[in-house]
């Protein structure tokens, strides 16, 4: 297969019941077996996704000595701004060249979980209609997190609100990347945009790059582009998803390669991170068990998986 597989999200949510077992096997096969597919069909509107573009493009374009005002105190990064540089792959200690800005979930049923999150930072009243448009994006992407995570389950063969259920109040992140052009000496240094990684969390949703250079590993390891195109969410599973499957559904490793030639321009992305809420003990699904696995994914709490993750992408530090 050369091609991302795409799909329609109304196959699943508006269709027959055909229909609906169809969606769940092209997407759950295109994760299980691909690691990445597209879906069109989705409610989240391209105005919007424009509109947020237009927001963190004007946040970026402040000066670092404003965004650092917005760098979380505890120096994690879970949310606010995160400077050029500092985020590294696991096991790769050139930072990646990029800046980046988290918002968090603002909108919780449980309060006991609203009370553990970490704050959502927001930037000063030069950015009055920041806050909520950012939001309504969030909670857009939120409702399709939670019907693909849906459809997921249904693949599985486990009761289908399984998944969502851990999302639910997920500690789930919007990030909005930038990555600056580059200077001679960046290209030369050997860092990329963003390194070999796999995912944290659950899920990931991409809402379309405004540049190409997102290149996913196949399983035959070889490199391959996706080109995001209007209306398509890419979407990926991570590695609390491979863990709680015994790797049935293992996360799949992508990069962010630096532009070629001349074409040396910023590049915005909004990847949506979907979490499990912070207490979710993240253990072995019912029909994922092997016994054999159990010494290699014993339970772990998301939010402590998350921590130990952060720290090895050079996040856990104070600054
Ligand atoms: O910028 C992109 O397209 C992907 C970013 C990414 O993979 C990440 O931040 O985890
Ligand atoms: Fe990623």
């Amino acid at each position: 297969m050369k091609h991302v597989p795409l799909t329609d999200l109304r196959l699943y949510t508006q269709g027959s019941a055909n229909e609906k077992r169809e969606f769940i096997n092209i997407f759950g096969k295109a994760i299980q077996e691909f690691g990445f597919v597209k879906i069109e069909g989705h409610e989240i509107s391209h105005s919007l996704i424009d509109i947020c573009y237009d927001n963190f493009k004007k946040l970026f374009s402040l000066s670092s000595a404003e965004k650092v005002k917005y760098v979380e105190p505890e120096g994690l990064g879970r949310r606010g701004y995160v400077q050029f540089g500092l985020e590294h792959a696991k096991n790769n200690n050139k930072g990646d060249l990029k800046e980046f800005w988290h918002v968090g979930r603002e909108n919780f049923e449980n309060k006991d979980l609203e009370l553990l999150s970490a704050k959502n930072i927001w930037p000063n009243n030069h950015f009055p209609k920041f806050k909520k448009d950012i939001l309504n994006l969030y909670s857009s992407l939120d409702h399709m997190a939670l019907t693909l995570l849906t459809a997921m389950s249904e693949y599985l063969g486990i009761p289908k609100n399984t998944l969502s259920n851990m999302a639910k109040d997920g500690n789930t992140v919007l990030r909005a990347l930038h990555y600056p052009p580059l200077s001679d000496d960046q290209f030369k240094s050997g860092s990329i945009r963003a390194a070999a990684h796999e995912d944290i969390n659950l899920m990931t949703i991409l809402c379309e790059a405004t540049e190409g250079g997102l290149e996913i590993l196949t399983r035959q390891g070889e490199w391959l582009e996706i080109q995001s195109e209007k209306g398509q969410m890419v979407v990926d599973s991570g590695d609390m998803l491979s863990r709680i499957t015994n790797e049935i559904i293992p996360a799949t490793t992508h990069r962010v390669i630096n532009p070629k030639g001349a074409k040396n321009v910023s590049r915005y992305s909004m990847p949506f991170f979907v979490h499990a809420y912070e207490n979710c003990e993240l253990k072995l699904l019912e029909n994922c068990i092997s016994p054999s696995h159990y010494a290699k994914f014993p339970p772990i709490l998301a939010n402590e998986f998350l921590l130990q993750r952060l720290k090895e992408n050079g996040l856990g530090k104070k600054l």
